[in-house]
């Protein structure tokens, strides 16, 4: 089976699946380059109207950059070449003129939180937990996602996430603003279904001027150059002891 699965149903939904359940959905180059693909595809669709990313199982949403395959990049150039490939999927992801959801059914951690970010609406299926963990790695979030919590919450509560770096509730993401719909868990993807049809009632063409008028403001240099900045921070954090430590204590453990 493939590292993703991609479905388009009937009603213009895109629903891809990042398919690596052995790994907790850990995101290497293969599904890197599958969410690169079918964004362009969604923005140039006459068709779609939503694209909805989720994890395959009922354990974790996506459990961030796969380790197994980034703990060889040591310096912070190697670092800065895959960081900077997620994170400018993750901008044409925040930028793509579609609603785009992050379907949570479990665990979101390091990265896994950034994609979820990128993503205008989060609906997290109760119980479920988020973790921005990079502090506790030695890094900072390195595909964009500091940058897009600021854009997206009030300042203290995307400060206080970051800062404390430790696994939340998705109940207190809800109560923070970062997850917009907490489900019962039954059928995530059904209840997902029926939160978007009342934006699906709509043609592409309003969808996408509504989504244009929304992101219009991150299509700027000012933006552009805060992201990618915290990119560049990310890799040099890559090369410490701190980073080099947490990463080989996970891999021994596994
Ligand atoms: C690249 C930078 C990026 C950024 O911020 O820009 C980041 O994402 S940094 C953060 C990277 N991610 C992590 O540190 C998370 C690591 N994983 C975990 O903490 C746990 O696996 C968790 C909480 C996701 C799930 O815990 P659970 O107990 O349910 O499962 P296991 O830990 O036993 O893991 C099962 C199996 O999956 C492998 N695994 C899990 N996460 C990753 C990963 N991110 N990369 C590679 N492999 C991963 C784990 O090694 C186990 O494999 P096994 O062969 O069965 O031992």
């Amino acid at each position: 089976m493939g590292a993703i699965l991609l479905e388009r149903d009937r009603n213009g939904i895109v629903w891809f699946t990042i398919n690596r359940q052995e790994k907790r959905n850990a995101i290497n180059y293969e599904v890197m380059d599958a969410l690169q693909e079918t964004i362009r595809m969604v923005e140039k669709s006459d068709e779609v109207k939503i694209l909805v990313i989720t994890g395959a199982g009922d354990q974790a949403f996506c459990s961030g950059g796969d380790l197994s395959e980034f703990h060889h990049l040591h310096a912070k150039e190697e670092a800065y070449h895959m960081l900077k490939k997620m994170g400018t999927i993750l901008y044409s992801l925040l930028t793509v003129s579609k609603p785009t959801v992050a379907l949570i059914n479990g665990t979101a951690v390091g990265g896994g939180c950034e994609l979820a970010t990128a993503c205008d609406f989060r609906y997290a299926r109760k119980g479920a937990k988020v973790g921005f963990i990079q502090g506790k790695l030695g890094i900072t979030t390195g595909w964009g996602g500091a940058t897009m919590l600021f854009e997206k919450l009030p300042y203290t509560r995307a400060l206080d996430i970051l800062l404390r770096a430790e696994y939340m509730s998705v109940e207190t993401m809800y109560e923070y603003g970062w997850v917009h719909s907490l489900l019962s868990g039954e059928n995530i993807t059904e209840e997902c279904r029926k939160l978007l049809s009342p934006y699906l009632a709509q043609t592409v063409s309003v969808l996408r001027a509504y989504k244009r008028a929304a992101v219009e403001k991150w299509k700027n240099d000012e933006f552009r150059a805060r992201f990618f900045s915290e990119i560049t921070c990310c890799s040099i954090l890559w090369e410490s002891e701190e980073h080099e430590e947490a990463v080989r204590a996970f891999l021994d453990k596994s």
